[in-house]
C-alpha cells in the first residue's frame, strides 16, 4: 500500500488481449484507477541447481513507464526485477519523481546479495 488516502499498490497478473502481464495499479482516494504499470523487465534466470525462473514464458513485458502525482510528491513505479535497471530510476528522477516504489518478491538465491544495495542506489 502506498500511504496516501486509498492509493493501492501491489503487483498482480493481468490479462489483456490474450497476453499476460505483471501489473501494478494505483487508485486515487475516490477509488478511480490513476494508473497501471506493467513490469518492463521480465525475470529470466537459470542458476543451475538453485533456481530456474522464466517469466517470459508466460508474461509479456510492459512498454510504458508510469508516474503519478500525490499531495506529497511525484511517484514512479517499477516492479521487482525492474529495480536492477538504473535507467528506469534515472528517467523517473529526471521527470521529477521523489519516491520510487517497486513492489517485489525477490528470490532467496539472487535477491539477498543485492536488494538493499539496489534500493540505496536508486
Ligand atoms: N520476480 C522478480 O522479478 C524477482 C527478481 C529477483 O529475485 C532478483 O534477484 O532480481
Amino acid at each position: 500500500m502506498i500511504g496516501w488516502s486509498g492509493a493501492a499498490e501491489c503487483s498482480v497478473p493481468e490479462e489483456d488481449g490474450g497476453k499476460f502481464y505483471n501489473a501494478c495499479t494505483v487508485f486515487a482516494p475516490n477509488g478511480s484507477m490513476l494508473m497501471k504499470y506493467r513490469k518492463i523487465h521480465l525475470f529470466d534466470i537459470d542458476v543451475p541447481g538453485k533456481i530456474c525462473f522464466q517469466e517470459s514464458k508466460t508474461l509479456s513485458p510492459g512498454s510504458t513507464m508510469c508516474t503519478f502525482d500525490t499531495p506529497y510528491c511525484k511517484i514512479g513505479i517499477g516492479i521487482c526485477y525492474d529495480m536492477r535497471f538504473a535507467e528506469l530510476a534515472q528517467i523517473y528522477t529526471k521527470r521529477g519523481c521523489q519516491l520510487l516504489v517497486y513492489p517485489g518478491a525477490f528470490n532467496m538465491t539472487t535477491g539477498p546479495a543485492h536488494w538493499e544495495l539496489l534500493q540505496r542506489a536508486r
